[in-house]
């Protein structure tokens, strides 16, 4: 350890705590209602602050709640980056998505061949993977291409809105396609298979044979569709509408996905795109923005540059780094904090917790953190490493289940985690970064379209706590700047680690 400016330098520890946001305490705050004495010691530190983790700060549309994958790639990169809602958000209000060739020359296809146009995503407008109201411009396209039959498939949310709102928003499609004059819901099914990115394929199936090939349980209303299942609307079962006539996808049809973030909707895209080669039918397949598919699926609208964040800067000095998270959370300390580059840099080592079978985080809201905590200790006792990377996943994953007590559960048992890291860390004189990626777990309740209050296990729009531990007993840190955002975490993990924040990074050392 070396003074410098005030601050000390050295091998360290960046702790992202998944979904671990600030509001006031209240009853359906989990955070607050947990015993949690470890983060309660850090929030309440000199050193610690609160970060902008949603809407602009972190280039969001405003307003918009925080997600990881936004959150960690800024993290990563040292600046906001422009997400794809937001990117999407703008081709449509400047005209260039409607007026996209590609877009132009499949809906033309299908106008002359009376093929249909097959709309596929997320049905809310959660903002997190998707949002319903880009459906209008997309149903405007294809009416003014003439396209004759336009179906969609509807994936019912319950995770990024309210529970029980599926209604709500297939209500809101049929008053788009009512307002663009085409289009029809075709099928309907939960996220629970439609978006499950874990390789459950048996889920992903019941959604590939569904659009593919219109095999649901047939329903005549949109009441029908979703109060089919008693899981709520993450587990709507696949329902066709009998009204559609054939709701399968035939030769010669297009299909666009409407998702506009890639992790949970790809294993479908490639599940439903092999299927259709694998049963002889060509379908040309687009994507609002861009998918990490082995398919190659052209997308309308391109992704922002990421590069130049901490993952470069590091590779550069030739600092060694070991990324650890469980699965849920993997990609986010790899992929996402990489600059949603695959490529895992020189130096830079990855460590996956997996679990046993499906998880039921209700059940089970430790998860699998006693093996992750142990990874981090592990990593924190070898000299040669620089920097920790990890992921405590519990407070978002266990968060989402809208479940209070197993929330309040998870808070705790990341609090003794977290403890347990500290006390690593001051074995191995390393400093530790603690951060959240996005509020989740401190407001569980949420008012739905209709007025009433409902548990909600989604993320928000609050800042996140930040705080930096001092290695050892240094006590002469100054205190932290009191506005920091995400952006704000690479340029101060690289200046604790001794080195200058990297030059495409605009966030600045919070110390
Ligand atoms: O689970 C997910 O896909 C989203 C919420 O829809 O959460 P996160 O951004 O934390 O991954
Ligand atoms: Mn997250
Ligand atoms: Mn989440």
């Amino acid at each position: 350890m070396s003074a410098s400016e005030g601050a000390f330098t050295g091998p360290g520890i960046l702790l992202v705590l998944d979904g671990w946001g600030h509001a006031d305490a209240s009853d359906d705050n989990a955070l607050a209602l947990a015993r949690t004495p470890v983060l309660d010691g850090l929030v309440a530190s000199r050193t610690s602050t609160l970060a902008e983790a949603s809407g602009d700060a972190v280039g969001l549309l405003p307003g918009t709640v925080g997600n990881s994958e936004i959150g960690h790639m800024v993290i990563g990169a040292g600046r906001p980056l422009p997400y794809d809602s937001l990117l999407v958000q703008q081709a449509i209000d400047n005209g260039t998505l409607r007026a996209h060739p590609q877009l132009g020359v499949l809906l033309d296809k299908l106008a002359v061949s009376s093929g249909t146009l097959h709309l596929i995503g997320l049905c809310s407008d959660g903002q997190i993977h998707a949002n319903v109201e880009h459906l209008s411009e997309l149903l405007a396209a294809a009416a003014a291409h003439q396209v004759q039959r336009v179906l969609i498939h509807a994936i019912t949310d319950g995770r990024d809105v309210a529970d029980h709102t599926g209604k709500t928003y297939l209500s809101r499609l049929t008053e788009l396609t009512a307002w663009a004059e085409i289009g029809q819901i075709a099928t309907v099914i939960g996220r629970g298979y439609a978006m499950d990115k874990a390789g459950n394929l048996d889920l992903t199936e019941e959604a590939v044979t569904l659009v593919a090939d219109g095999r649901g349980a047939p329903v005549d209303s949109i009441h029908d569709a979703v109060t089919a299942g008693e899981r709520g609307d993450e587990w709507v079962p696949a329902a066709v509408f009998t009204t559609v006539g054939s709701a399968g996808v035939a030769d010669g049809d297009a299909v666009l996905w409407f998702n506009f973030r890639s992790d949970r909707i790809q294993q479908f895209a490639d599940r439903l795109s092999e299927h259709l080669l694998d049963t002889g039918r060509s379908v040309d397949m687009v994507s609002l923005a861009q998918y990490d598919t082995r398919a190659a699926i052209p997308a309308l609208v391109q992704r922002a540059d990421a590069s130049g964040g901490l993952a470069d800067e590091l590779a550069t000095v030739g600092l060694r780094t070991v990324r650890i998270a469980e699965a849920e959370k993997f990609e986010h300390v790899t992929y996402y904090i990489n600059g949603r580059d695959a490529a895992a840099r020189g130096g830079e080592e990855h460590v996956r917790i997996t679990g046993d079978g499906k998880p039921d985080y209700v059940a089970r809201p430790r998860m699998n953190l006693d093996r992750v905590t142990a990874a981090v200790v592990e990593a924190a006792a070898r000299p040669e490493v620089d920097l920790v990377v990890a992921n405590l996943a519990n407070i978002d994953v266990v968060g989402h289940t809208g479940n209070l007590a197993a929330t309040v559960t998870a808070c705790e048992a990341t609090d003794a985690a977290v403890g347990q890291i500290l006390e690593a860390a001051g074995d191995s004189h390393r400093w530790v970064l603690a951060v959240g990626d996005h509020g989740n777990a401190e407001r569980m309740t949420k008012p739905a379209p209709d007025g009433t209050v409902r548990p909600y296990g989604g993320h928000t729009t609050n800042p996140v706590p930040l705080v930096i531990v001092p290695p050892g007993t240094d006590r002469s840190t100054p205190a932290l700047r009191e506005t920091a955002t995400l952006a704000d975490v690479a340029p101060t993990v690289l200046r604790l680690l001794g080195h200058k924040p990297g030059s495409a990074m605009t966030g600045r050392p919070l110390l």
